[in-house]
């Protein structure tokens, strides 16, 4: 993108500079499926460098349609997706698909090769990366995720928890401008829940983050929005939105039973 701005080199940015662009700008996004069903209607929303922003809403909100427009998965009905800056559209997939690394629900849905060293390098070796130079993007997108010591093992002789681990390998290994994960502590233990959650606070990338647990959206997102009926209602701080008891009934969001999200989000900083 070109920037418009001149400045003198060392000297403060003038105030009239435009704002850092978002790594994900998503602008009066409509989608209708093919039988009709109206699942987007003009969704708006923004993703800076750096932040960590869930996404909520009741099922069949349209999260899941929102996420395959940000890859490109759908095509737009109506209004625009921009990764970096990029329209995502057909002239683009390949590198928005690099840009956008999605984890989906259900790490079999991305795992299918003999081992996980193979299926971590699958992406980057598709990008042209050989040798040496892509053996330490292996390594370092399964050191990332704590999967080192497994590189050479089958996928599927590995747990639930640890798929989805090298899941999330497989897409850091592009390193994405952004990493979007469809329910990422769905079917995982106390533990592996944890675990998952102090690997993706320790990544340095922009996360959105798909989720029906409210309380890991808090530990994990100082943002959240909420999607209903295929629009936007909400976006601000997690705290607030989740104690905000009319906004949370209005959209059909529960807290688990005894969970006060001031007190947890105290304990958070703390
Ligand atoms: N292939 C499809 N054809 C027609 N309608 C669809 C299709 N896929 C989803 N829908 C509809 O679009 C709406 C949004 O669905 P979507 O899967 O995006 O919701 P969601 O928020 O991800 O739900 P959940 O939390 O249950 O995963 C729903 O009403 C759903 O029935």
């Amino acid at each position: 993108m070109v920037d418009l701005v001149t400045t003198t080199p060392g000297a403060t940015p003038p105030a009239t500079r435009p704002a850092a662009q978002p790594v994900l700008a998503v602008s009066g996004l409509a989608y209708a499926y093919p039988d009709g069903h109206q699942a987007l209607y003009g969704v708006d929303l923004a993703v800076y460098a750096g932040e960590r922003v869930a996404m909520l809403g009741p099922n069949g909100a349209g999260k899941t349609t929102l996420v395959h427009h940000l890859n490109g998965i759908l095509e737009a009905g109506r209004g625009t997706v921009h990764v970096d800056g990029l329209l995502v559209g057909k002239p683009t997939l390949t590198e928005v698909r690099r840009r956008v690394g999605v984890v989906f629900q259900d790490p079999d849905d991305q795992l299918f090769m003999p081992t996980v060293r193979d299926d971590v390098a699958f992406g980057p070796a598709n990008l042209g990366l050989r040798g040496v130079e892509l053996t330490a993007r292996v390594e370092e997108a399964l050191a990332a995720v704590g999967m080192g010591d497994h590189a050479d093992r089958p996928p599927h002789h590995l747990s639930f928890g640890q798929r989805r681990r090298v899941a999330v390998a497989t897409v850091l290994a592009m390193r994405p401008s952004v990493l979007v994960l469809d329910e990422p502590s769905s079917n995982l233990d106390p533990a592996s829940r944890r675990e998952l959650a102090e690997i993706l606070t320790g990544l340095d990338v922009t996360v959105l983050m798909v989720t029906h647990d409210l309380p890991y959206a808090l530990q994990l997102c100082d943002r959240a929005v909420i999607l209903d009926e295929g629009t936007i209602v909400a976006d601000g701080a997690t705290v607030d939105l989740l104690a905000d008891a009319d906004l949370m009934a209005a959209h059909r969001l529960e807290l688990p039973f005894g969970f006060d999200p001031v007190r947890a989000n105290v304990a958070r900083a703390g």
